[in-house]
């Protein structure tokens, strides 16, 4: 990858894979100059294209990369590529697994500021967070590094001396499809059970963010994969399709909205492939007036701000109990207005611009429409320009409180996958349980309260696959995540979600004579 821009021209010869000084990233300067597909351990042009897209650096609207969305004839020479690395790979003790997989996770720590700025560019979120999202990959890799050489099957004792016992095998070619919010993060979610199974992959980022998982393709190839075993292409919903109906990919693991998890549902259908989907959410966050106010505020902020709200297990329905509705709901505002909204590259940034300027339109009609149907902005929801004139065409806005809510709203009752933190009020635990169900989302949940005995009562009644208590939004790789409901289901992260990467194959083996009917 080159920067134009004036400040940094690696040669190809001299450092193919490296980008260069971090400093040297700044808004408003960086380029994609390279092809954005990988195939076979190298970057490639795709042999064909259906059609062209662009990717825009959020904070500033200009165009960082025009690239060529993949046809079906690169589709095919990805899964070709995949399956002939996949024999290689697939044939590995666990343990030589391991050693290829925590070497890259080594490399993303090393280059932890170079692939988090390259990620704030493409994508708006602040430097700040980024290099948290560094974090759960590396670590990501590092957790399924530790499980490949522990995965085993089982040794069954039968009569006479007879036995059986099963045996934990790959799938195959796996494919991932990612969303545009935590681009680098879904790669390594999806990829390192993946490979650490046995798997090979072939990765389609979204079109709004394809840069950050060539650096995971380029680390994956200086680690020691073998050529082919983790491809990239690019595109939208065609490349998309050629994928998920290729006769040869084995599994689809697909983070996205729920109208194209039901999508590669229908594809996968046809060739009866084991999915994962990952899907949007419309999450509950219960405060009870037992709670410690202050982690209660700072946990509905966490909730509903990380990414520009653009996160899909958001809290974004905060129940508050009465008692302490007004109190929380002042400190809730007063926090949120002193968020700093900026270029998302300076350190002091906690909140970038969002994503793009339809998204960003798309969010500020939610806001619109809140209004019309009754409910109260306290502070934000507006466009925000910063100073910087470098700044003035970016996509940003104000984090925005809303109030005077009621369960029947549009802004309560739909994933607006923006900065807008809805506030409802409760009296009671069993009508707030009751109401924070009423959703055909389930992937998340939180409760704030002092009381032990409530918090696993009420996390034990909510219909969601992630639930928090006493925080939001953190995310241990040794946990499972993964919705109910409409939310999808299938796994990432966790030890669980190795099932969901191979098949269990049994052997019967008979040590006495056959005892035959005929
Ligand atoms: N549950 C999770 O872990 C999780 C994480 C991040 C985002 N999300 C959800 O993702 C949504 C936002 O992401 P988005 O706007 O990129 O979602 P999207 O559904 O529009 O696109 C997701 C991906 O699917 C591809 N795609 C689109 N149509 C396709 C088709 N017909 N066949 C195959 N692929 C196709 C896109 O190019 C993209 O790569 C939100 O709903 C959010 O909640 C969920
Ligand atoms: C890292 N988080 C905040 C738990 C988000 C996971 C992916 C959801 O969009």
């Amino acid at each position: 990858m080159f920067f134009r821009g004036g400040l940094v021209a690696f040669s190809p010869c001299v450092r193919a894979l490296r980008p260069g000084p971090v400093a040297a990233m700044n808004t408003g300067s960086f380029v994609v100059s390279q092809p954005l597909n990988y195939r076979g351990g190298a970057r490639v042009e795709p042999v064909d294209a259906s059609g062209t897209e662009k990717a825009f650096e959020p904070a500033t609207g200009r165009v960082i990369a025009t690239f060529a969305c993949s046809g079906e004839k690169e589709v095919n020479l990805a899964v070709q590529d995949a399956k002939a690395a996949f024999k290689i790979w697939s044939q590995k003790s666990g343990m030589e697994r391991c050693r290829v997989l925590l070497e890259a996770a080594r490399i993303i720590r090393e280059r932890r500021d170079e692939i988090a700025t390259v990620e704030t560019i493409n994508n708006g979120k602040s430097i700040f967070e980024a290099r948290w999202d560094v974090d759960t990959s590396w670590q990501c890799l590092e957790y399924y590094a530790g499980l490949a050489g522990s995965m085993a099957g089982e040794h069954i004792q039968l009569p006479g001396g007879s036995f059986g016992y099963t045996r934990r095998e790959p799938l195959g070619v796996c494919v991932g499809i990612g969303a545009w919010n935590y681009p680098f993060q879904i790669a390594c979610w999806k990829s390192a059970p993946a490979l650490a199974c046995g798997n090979a992959m072939i990765f389609k980022p979204s079109p709004f963010t394809p840069v950050s998982v060539l650096l995971l393709a380029e680390i994956y190839t200086e680690a020691g994969v073998p050529p082919g075993l983790f491809n990239v292409v690019q595109g939208g919903a065609a490349t998309g399709q050629f994928l998920c109906l290729h006769r040869d990919v084995a599994k689809v693991s697909f983070t996205g909205s729920v109208p194209t998890g039901s999508k590669i549902m229908e594809m996968a259908a046809k060739g009866i492939k084991p999915i994962t989907l990952e899907l949007g959410g419309k999450s509950p966050l219960i405060i009870f007036s037992d709670c410690d106010l202050e982690n209660a505020v700072k946990g509905a902020l966490m909730a509903n701000f990380l990414t520009q709200g653009e996160v899909c297990c958001n809290g974004t329905r905060v129940f508050v109990q009465k008692e302490i509705l007004e109190k929380f709901t002042k400190e809730v505002v007063k926090r949120t207005q002193g968020i700093k909204i900026g270029d998302p590259l300076l350190e002091g940034t906690r909140m970038g611009p969002l994503i793009n300027r339809p998204h960003l339109e798309r969010v500020l009609g939610f806001i619109k429409l809140a209004k019309e149907q009754g409910a109260k902005v306290l502070c934000g929801g507006d466009v925000y320009v910063p100073e910087d004139p470098k700044l003035k065409d970016g996509y940003y806005m104000r984090p925005c409180v809303l109030t005077d809510c009621r369960d029947d709203m549009t802004c309560v009752r739909e994933e607006i996958f923006g900065p807008v933190m809805s506030i409802l009020s409760f009296d009671t635990e069993a009508e707030v349980l009751e109401r924070a169900n009423n959703t055909t989302f389930g992937l998340a949940a939180g409760v704030f309260t002092r009381d032990i005995q409530r918090a696993h009562r009420v996390v034990a009644g909510l219909q969601a696959g992630m639930c928090f208590i006493n925080n939001y939004n953190v995310s241990p790789v040794e946990l499972p995540f993964g919705g109910y409901k409409k939310s999808g289901f299938g796994r990432e992260n966790g030890r669980v979600t190795v099932e969901y990467y191979s098949q269990l194959k049994t052997v019967c083996v008979e040590m006495g004579d056959v005892e035959s009917a005929f």
